[in-house]
């Protein structure tokens, strides 16, 4: 049996190929976290990468996997987080593909939901015009979750549907064709340490969720960290909400935290496809153009209008921003 099932939208056969290689080496990567501790230590660290994120040894194991597999695939060029720059694996390939291969390496010793995250692109005639483009260009992006189950969710431009591994026959089964945001929820998902670091707008986002019954929105919320893209999103496509990894003022973070190419794109498509939103704050996230493989963004994805409201608060003049829960023209009109 096949790892990836064959879509019932008739992807073209090299895109179904490439698949069903994702698909084998992401059952191979689950077993492997499954049976970590046992003869490898997964977490130990093992270098730096090019962004200066210490490197897991899952994150070098899971890279070299991905990028074994798709040799001799329709993959012409293969552009890796966790490789300085782009690969080309195959001269005649016609695809162009991004790779976060290990999502979330932080929670690899704590037995918490890492992922895989990928975006695949039409190959152009270099590796710089394949992958600086904008994300509305993909014609397929998708992530492995590897949690107490492990699933994919894929977009090909037509929905976004959800495959769930079948640990019996090693494959993945079509178990929603349509996945949709939940268009209401009462959960946000920021890494509040950074509070003080954020800017206003972002700041009074979270002080009137924070604020609940007694501030403007006048009811509570709950907020989710997980640390891991991964979980986040599937959290998100389950049961609705926000996830917020905004710029700040911290060295290093004056464009947030994650990547472009191999995180914020990918997820931004299955999110969009989803009926979902996705922007950097103010701006759609596929409408952008990356300067570099490595470059970050702003993130704010999840529910539709939960995201279009955040663009709202950074439409609100400075004296409304910067006043815990003051009078937000927003709730005004
Ligand atoms: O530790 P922080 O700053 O909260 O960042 C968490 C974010 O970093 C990431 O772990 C980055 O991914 P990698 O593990 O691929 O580097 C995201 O999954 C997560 O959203
Ligand atoms: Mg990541
Ligand atoms: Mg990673």
């Amino acid at each position: 049996m096949k790892p990836f099932p064959t879509h019932p939208d008739a992807i073209p056969a090299e895109l179904q190929d490439v698949m069903d290689r994702l698909g084998s080496v992401a059952i191979e990567v689950a077993n492997r976290i499954a049976r970590g501790g046992i003869d490898e230590d997964l977490a130990g660290l093992c270098g730096t990468n090019t962004d200066g994120d210490g490197q897991k040894a899952l994150d070098v194991i899971a890279d070299d996997a991905f990028r074994a597999a798709l040799e001799g695939s329709a993959v012409r060029f293969y552009a890796s987080e966790e490789q300085d720059t782009a690969v080309t694996l195959n001269e005649a390939g016609t695809l162009a593909l991004a790779i976060d291969p290990l999502d979330g390496s932080s929670n690899i010793d704590t037995n918490l939901s890492v992922g895989t995250i990928f975006a695949i692109w039409p190959a152009a005639a270099t590796a710089e015009a394949s992958f600086l483009r904008q994300g509305s260009e993909l014609i397929a992006a998708g992530y492995v979750i590897y949690g107490p189950q492990v699933c994919m969710m894929v977009s090909f431009g037509q929905g976004t549907q959800k495959y769930v591994l079948d640990p019996g026959s090693r494959s993945f089964v079509l178990v929603d064709r349509a996945v949709k945001v939940p268009p209401s929820s009462t959960e946000f998902a920021i890494n509040a340490s950074n509070y003080r670091h954020w800017p206003k707008p972002i700041r009074a986002y979270i002080d009137d969720c924070v604020a609940g019954t007694e501030g403007p929105r006048g009811r509570n919320f709950n907020m989710r960290w997980l640390a891991s893209l991964v979980a986040e999103t599937h959290r998100i496509l389950a049961r609705g909400g926000v996830f917020l990894y905004p710029r700040d003022s911290r060295k290093g973070y004056e464009q947030g935290r994650l990547r472009y190419l191999y995180e914020c794109a990918p997820i931004a498509f299955v999110i969009t496809q989803a009926g979902g939103g996705a922007t950097d704050g103010e701006n759609p996230i596929l409408g952008q153009t990356p300067s570099r493989l490595h470059a970050r963004t702003p993130f704010v994805f999840g529910s539709a209008e939960k995201v279009a409201r955040i663009t709202a608060y950074h439409d609100l003049p400075e004296q409304e921003t910067s006043a815990l829960f003051g009078n937000r023209g927003l709730f005004r009109s």
